[in-house]
């Protein structure tokens, strides 16, 4: 067993001119998990995982992959694979040869090997992530989000100790996502680190055990979601019951809860309002609901725990900008 985390930054830093798009970033990632990056736009997310394929070089700290320090030099470090910005193939090349001409490559690298050792390698990332069907067609007729799964498939080839992606879900349709988490997952119970960037709130709680939140190139969280979701201080929730006078007035009674208005929260001529407040306070509400005789119908939050934490310690949690995580 490896006792480096995966990913070790120290005080690292980046500049695009007078841009500060990483200021000092202090991050343990550990192996043997997926790993969310997660923050606005500009938050340094893609700057970060550009710093973690060697894309790029920090202008100041320190960054160690894998246990290994990484020199102010661009290129992949060992035992790194991804993509940000797409996976660079061949258009013109079918999925196989793509993935053939890539173990040829490491081939030089590490040793001549045989053809049919190859042709089993790129068959098995292949089925792992569901192209096998696909796989002598030209890459210029693949849709989006085979693309993804082929630049996952090249990016498994080397079997990583990190693998870095930027949106991985992009483009896939239901099954083809559950198939890419699958394999992620595999991949981090195997004992890789698996660092992802993305805004779905949905798929990083589905299948990240840690997160990171970047706001302003600075880390403002790093840890387990659920710790995170509980550094939401207040969550909303939509309250639906029998009758929606009476019940709003009992919110309005309850101590810690604040009855949010707007209609962008709610449904027109909708019975339900929404409440805001502690878990303990709507704990407390769904009580004198059901104690003043009212049937409670529907009760469940407006955002995700995740997007909740996210838009209050990015600073975003009022009432107009969290409309935007009202489906
Ligand atoms: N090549 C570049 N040249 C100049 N500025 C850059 C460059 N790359 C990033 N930046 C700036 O650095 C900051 C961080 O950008 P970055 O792309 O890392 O953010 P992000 O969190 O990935 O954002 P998004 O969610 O929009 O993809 C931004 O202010 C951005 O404009």
């Amino acid at each position: 067993m490896h006792s480096s985390p995966a990913v070790r930054l120290r005080g690292v830093t980046k500049y695009f001119g007078d841009v500060v798009a990483l200021d000092g970033v202090d991050l343990d990632i550990p192996r043997g998990q997926v790993h969310g990056l997660v923050g606005p736009n500009g938050a340094g997310k893609t700057t970060l995982l550009g710093l973690l394929l060697g894309l790029s070089v920090a202008d100041k700290g320190t960054l160690e992959i894998v246990g290994a320090p990484v020199d102010r030099v661009l290129g992949i470090p060992d035992g790194v694979a991804g993509f940000v910005d797409g996976p660079g193939l061949y258009p013109s090349l079918t999925a196989r040869q793509n993935l053939m001409a890539l173990t040829g490559l490491r081939g030089r690298k590490a040793g001549r090997r045989q053809a049919a050792d190859r042709r089993a390698e790129v068959d098995r990332v292949l089925d792992q992530v569901g192209l096998v069907d696909v796989a002598d067609e030209r890459l210029r007729g693949y849709s989006l989000g085979m693309r993804q799964r082929l630049g996952l498939a090249a990016a498994l080839l080397s079997t990583p100790q990190l693998l870095v992606l930027d949106e991985p879900s992009n483009g896939l349709d239901p099954a083809g996502k559950r198939q890419v988490f699958r394999v992620l997952s595999e991949l981090a119970a195997q004992g890789a680190a698996v660092v992802i960037s993305s805004h779905h709130m949905d798929d990083l709680a589905a299948l990240c055990s840690e997160v990171t939140l970047l706001a302003g190139g600075r880390v403002v969280f790093t840890g387990p979601v659920g710790k995170l979701a509980a550094e939401s201080g207040r969550l909303d929730y939509r309250v639906l019951t029998s009758d929606g006078a009476a019940a709003r007035h009992v919110a309005l009674q309850t101590p810690g809860i604040e009855v949010v208005t707007g209609e962008h929260l709610l449904e027109p001529d909708d019975e339900a309002f929404v409440a805001r407040g502690p878990v303990g306070a709507v704990d407390e509400l769904v009580t004198r609901i059901v104690g003043a005789g009212l049937a409670l119908r529907e009760l469940r939050p407006v955002v995700s725990p995740l997007e909740a934490a996210f838009l209050s310690l990015t600073g975003a949690d009022d009432p107009t900008t969290s409309q935007a995580g009202v489906r």
